[in-house]
C-alpha cells in the first residue's frame, strides 16, 4: 500500500508547529508535522491546504516545496511531500483534539518523530 502524503513544516520566528499523533493512528504516539493523505487526483499542494485547514485551522498563504521523502514502514509505504509554510491566516491549533506545540527548531531533536522524518529534522536543525 503506497500512500502520498502532503506535510507542512509551519515556521515562525525560529520555531516550528508540531502535533502528536493519536495512539490509534499509524505511527501513533510520535510527533509529526501536520498533514495527511492526498485524495486521488488531488495535487500535493491542494492536499496540504486542505489538511492544514482541517487539522490546524489555518489558511496557508505562502508555502514552498521542501523535499519528498519515500519510506517503507513494512506495513505501509509512504511518499511524504514536505512543504515549508511561512505565511498563513489564523493561529494554528489542534482542531482535531490532538496535542500540539510550537517548538524551537534547535530543540526538535528532543521530540520523537516517525522514522521517515529523521532526515527532515536534521535538515531543519542545520538551517542557518
Ligand atoms: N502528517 C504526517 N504524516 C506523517 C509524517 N511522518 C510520517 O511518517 N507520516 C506518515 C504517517 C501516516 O502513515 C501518513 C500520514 O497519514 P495521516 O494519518 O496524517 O493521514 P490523514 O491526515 O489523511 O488521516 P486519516 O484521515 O487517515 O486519519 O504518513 C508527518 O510528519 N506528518
Ligand atoms: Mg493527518
Amino acid at each position: 500500500m503506497l500512500v502520498r502524503v502532503a506535510v507542512g513544516v509551519i515556521l515562525r520566528d525560529g520555531a516550528v508547529f508540531i502535533a502528536l499523533r493519536k495512539s490509534n493512528q499509524h505511527q501513533g504516539g510520535l510527533w509529526e508535522f501536520p498533514g495527511g493523505k492526498c485524495e486521488p487526483f488531488e495535487s500535493a499542494e491542494a492536499a496540504l491546504m486542505r489538511e492544514l485547514k482541517e487539522e490546524c485551522g489555518i489558511v496557508v498563504t505562502k508555502c514552498s516545496f521542501y523535499k519528498t521523502i519515500a519510506h517503507d514502514y513494512g506495513d505501509k509505504q509512504v511518499e511524504l511531500c514536505f512543504y515549508k509554510v511561512t505565511e498563513f491566516d489564523g493561529e494554528p491549533e489542534g482542531s482535531e483534539g490532538q496535542e500540539v506545540s510550537w517548538v524551537a527548531i534547535s530543540s526538535l531533536s528532543a521530540y520523537r518523530f516517525p522514522e521517515a522524518n529523521q532526515e527532515i529534522v536534521l535538515d531543519l536543525m542545520a538551517m542557518p
